[in-house]
């Protein structure tokens, strides 16, 4: 088995700039990228690639292998899985609440597939047991598109249901979640830069 993260620091979490600006984002996808590998390291998963379209932010990375692949998001990973002859766990990057256990879980599936779904439709991993018969579509209700793909080519599927494992931080509201249940350096980036504002209904950010 081996683990790719897709990885683009440049611009990164364009979503999230109402609250950071672009240098605070690249340095805040580089700490959760660091923490999703950790989280893969503790799981025992030793061969972890970082699949990016530029150098950029990985110049001195020695955690993992680099690979550049200037292609979009999906032709990257798609040329991926055609080179993959083992079963492949596609992680996002931005996963600060991922931890080990659900990673073992979620490559311990009995099915040919483990899809992760993220909020909004979103895809946050994939664990596929046969690389050569599967293709990914991300963007959109990407999750829906992954069950899709999976039905159509004849493979089962587990849709792993969690919160922590499906909280990707794309948008400024989902800082509140890494606030309350996270822990390590991109939580504590975060918490450098805001706290919680507790009123009636939701919990909201609020910064120094
Ligand atoms: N290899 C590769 N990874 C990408 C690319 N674009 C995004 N990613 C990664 O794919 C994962 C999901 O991407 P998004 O959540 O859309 O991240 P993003 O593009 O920084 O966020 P937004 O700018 O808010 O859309 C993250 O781990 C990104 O780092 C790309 O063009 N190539
Ligand atoms: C890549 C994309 O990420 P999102 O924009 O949903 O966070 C997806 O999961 O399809």
């Amino acid at each position: 088995m081996r683990a790719v993260i897709p990885y683009k620091k440049a611009g990164a979490k364009s979503r999230l700039s109402p609250v950071l600006n672009l240098q605070e984002r690249e340095e805040f996808v580089e700490l959760m990228l660091n923490q999703v590998i950790d989280s893969l390291k503790e799981a025992g998963i030793e061969k972890i690639d970082i699949l990016s379209p530029s150098v950029y932010g990985l110049e001195v990375m020695a955690r993992a292998r680099v690979l550049l692949d200037e292609k979009d998001l999906n032709e990257a990973l798609n040329r991926y899985l055609e080179e993959a002859e083992e079963p492949v766990l596609i992680v996002m990057a931005d996963l600060p609440l991922l931890s080990k256990e659900h990673i073992k879980e979620i490559t311990s599936t009995e099915k040919d597939i483990c899809i992760v779904p993220g909020k909004g439709g979103g895809t946050n991993a994939l664990f596929i047991k046969n690389p050569s018969n599967y293709r990914v579509r991300y963007y959109g209700s990407s999750f829906l598109t992954h069950c899709s793909i999976a039905e159509d080519s004849g493979q089962n599927f587990e849709v792993y249901d969690s919160f922590m494992a499906g909280t990707d931080i794309d948008e400024p509201e989902d800082l509140v979640e890494l606030l309350i249940h996270g822990k390590g350096p991109a939580k504590n980036y975060i918490d450098r830069k805001f706290k919680l504002e507790v009123k009636r209904g939701r919990v909201g950010l609020v910064p120094y």
